[in-house]
């Protein structure tokens, strides 16, 4: 059986959705799945990463169906890797689905988005890398609960480092407790983001996105950009930047017209990484 799976990037948090909200974006993994060989062969280049069953892809696919046959893969790209656009997500994501149509499994996206988030850790880039679109979730007692949203006309502007940032070692800096009533801030400061942009409001949900109190703080010596760019933008007027997922990448949530002002500023004061804009993708992996 051959066949070519499409997986978004995707941005987690938005602020103070730290772990469960996530936005499913326009560039991609893209995964041709060839013939059958006497081993796993994996054909990209993306640099460090293994061309065998070591593999994220592959070693997903046979941690969920281990009965699978080999095949030649050939993969291909547009997601940075280690620098919180999701890119260990959309291998994951892709993994489930080989396993899913090799091993005749016939999974549910619920079923998918359960072995995904049980992979990954939490849900927030998982579930819109299944979906598309805007997906706010949940992960308690080994429960996962997400709702699919769409989201305004929007665009979002990537400043990308040209360091990577290990999910790993980004998440070592975050305090093991945080004081109820910093929780309920937090908490309050999500629902209130949650509803602003489901209501349209995109000047709320930039201040919103702004008010974290899960994990920028505690991140802030790792990504020094994000104050940086952060000032820029509101030096124009322009709300809405947060730590993109474990970072390095700075996003900037704002509308069609002023996501060019957002790139120029950002142009002008730094030289080094990659400014890009984006649109949201609707429609998950496909
Ligand atoms: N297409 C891929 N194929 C194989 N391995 C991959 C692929 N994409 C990512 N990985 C693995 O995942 C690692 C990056 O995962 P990590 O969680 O640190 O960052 P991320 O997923 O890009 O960022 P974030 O989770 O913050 O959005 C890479 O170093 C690599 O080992
Ligand atoms: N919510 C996660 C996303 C990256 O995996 C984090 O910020 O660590």
């Amino acid at each position: 059986m051959q066949f070519t799976l499409k997986v978004p990037a995707t941005s987690a948090n938005l602020g103070p959705g730290f772990d469960s909200i996530g936005v499913a974006l326009n560039l991609y993994l893209k995964v041709e799945v060839l013939e059958e060989s006497q081993t796993w062969i994996v054909e990209h280049n993306m640099g460090k990463v293994y061309h065998d069953e070591r593999n994220l892809i592959i070693s997903t696919a046979l941690a969920v169906d281990p009965t699978i046959t080999p095949h030649r893969v050939v993969v291909e790209s547009d997601i940075p890797l280690a620098r919180g656009l999701g890119s260990s997500s959309s291998a994951i994501v892709a993994g489930i689905e080989i396993a899913n149509r090799l091993g005749k499994l016939e999974l549910t996206k619920q079923q998918k988005l359960e072995i995904a988030t049980k992979l990954e850790g939490h849900p927030d880039n998982v579930a819109p890398a299944i979906f598309g679109n805007l997906v706010v979730s949940s992960y308690v007692d080994n429960i996962v609960t997400s709702v699919v949203a769409k989201l305004p006309d929007l665009s979002l502007v990537a400043y990308i480092p040209e360091e990577v940032l290990l999910t790993k070692e980004s998440r070592k800096v975050l305090p093991d407790m945080l004081p109820f009533k910093t929780a309920i801030e937090g908490s309050s400061v999500g629902n209130t983001l949650v509803a602003a942009l489901l209501t349209g409001n995109l000047e709320k949900a930039g201040k919103m996105i702004e008010a974290d109190k899960f994990h920028e703080t505690y991140r802030a010596n790792l990504v020094p950009y994000l104050k940086e760019i952060r000032e820029l933008a509101h030096a124009k007027g322009i709300y809405g930047t947060y730590l993109s997922g474990a970072g390095p990448t700075i996003m900037t949530i704002t509308t069609k017209e002023k996501s060019s002002i957002v790139k120029e500023i950002i142009e002008k004061s730094f030289s080094k990484g990659k400014i890009i804009s984006l649109d949201v993708d609707i429609m998950g992996i496909n």
